[in-house]
């Protein structure tokens, strides 16, 4: 069984649990009392290359990363260092994540704020939104296209932006078959889980100007974000090194400054 399938196991056993517990009505009306959701796009495009913060506890692939007591007040330095986004891990078992992160980031910093998860069926899009999530995470690989085309629509329909994940040339395909207007182009490969950073350069190609390019795993500082950006980067998500660092506020600081500089920004 891959680490995919693994993962997505547990999510399976976790959300039975949930939905046994909080009916779809419940979700929905909580939805309804959620926040006006912001523009996704709009937060992630734009004159300089943005920055994606993301609140990570531990990974399949490192372990444990970060305790994160307080993760609304690791969102607030992000914010404060010009994060466009906060990405929130939501997943329990591998990440370490929770509903309760999301919503306690949301409930503090302005910026959008993306569930990343393993989202297979809707109920985890009302869950996402009830929340306060603006933007959401769907993994092209852990979805049939009819699964994912239906999840985009409905993502939508209730004022999620998707941010729909590619490994490989033909789930960006899928992906903009799917009618993404963000595709995350992610350099860790989900069977062995090591990071190829050249996995950006060969897939963004297939990507259109006019929709966002993110990409995915492996920025250690402004050297990784300036070569993304130079493949054609709109945007980078970020975890372990901001988690891992000591002064995520500064080191944030200093991608969105890398983001920026002119010599960037004249190829845009
Ligand atoms: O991080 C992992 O080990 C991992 C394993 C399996 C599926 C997803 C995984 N990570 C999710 C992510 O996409 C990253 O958290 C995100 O791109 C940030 O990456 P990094 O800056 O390298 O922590």
């Amino acid at each position: 069984m891959s680490v995919l399938d693994e993962i997505i196991d547990g999510v399976r056993a976790d959300l039975a649990e949930r939905q046994a517990r909080v009916s779809l009505d419940d979700l929905k009306a909580a939805a309804a009392r959620a926040p006006q959701a912001k523009d996704g796009v709009a937060a992630l495009k734009g004159d300089s290359v943005t920055v994606i913060c993301e609140v990570k506890r531990s990974s399949p692939s490192k372990g444990a990363l970060a305790a994160i007591a307080d993760p609304a007040g690791l969102a607030a330095d992000y914010e404060a260092g010009g994060a466009a986004a906060i990405s929130v891990l939501t997943e329990r078992r591998r990440f370490g994540g929770s509903l309760e992160d999301l919503a306690a980031v949301r409930a503090r910093v302005d910026v959008p704020v993306l569930r990343k998860d393993f989202v297979v069926t809707a109920y985890q899009l009302w869950e996402a939104r009830a929340h306060g999530a603006d933007l959401v995470l769907l993994i092209v690989a852990a979805l049939e296209q009819e699964a994912l085309v239906s999840l985009v629509e409905r993502a939508e329909s209730i004022g999620l932006t998707p941010l729909v994940e590619a490994h490989d040339e033909e789930e960006a395909e899928r992906a903009l078959d799917a009618g993404a207007k963000i595709i995350g182009i992610n350099a860790r490969d989900l069977k062995t889980l090591e990071v190829d950073r050249s996995t950006f350069a060969r897939v963004a190609p297939e990507v259109p100007d006019h929709i966002v390019k993110v990409a995915e795993s492996g920025v250690r500082g402004p050297h990784d974000l300036i070569a993304y950006a130079n493949d054609g980067a709109d945007a980078v998500l970020v975890g372990e090194s901001l988690v891992t660092g000591g002064d995520p506020r500064s080191a944030v600081a200093d991608l969105v400054a890398a983001g920026a500089h002119p010599a960037l920004r004249q190829g845009r």
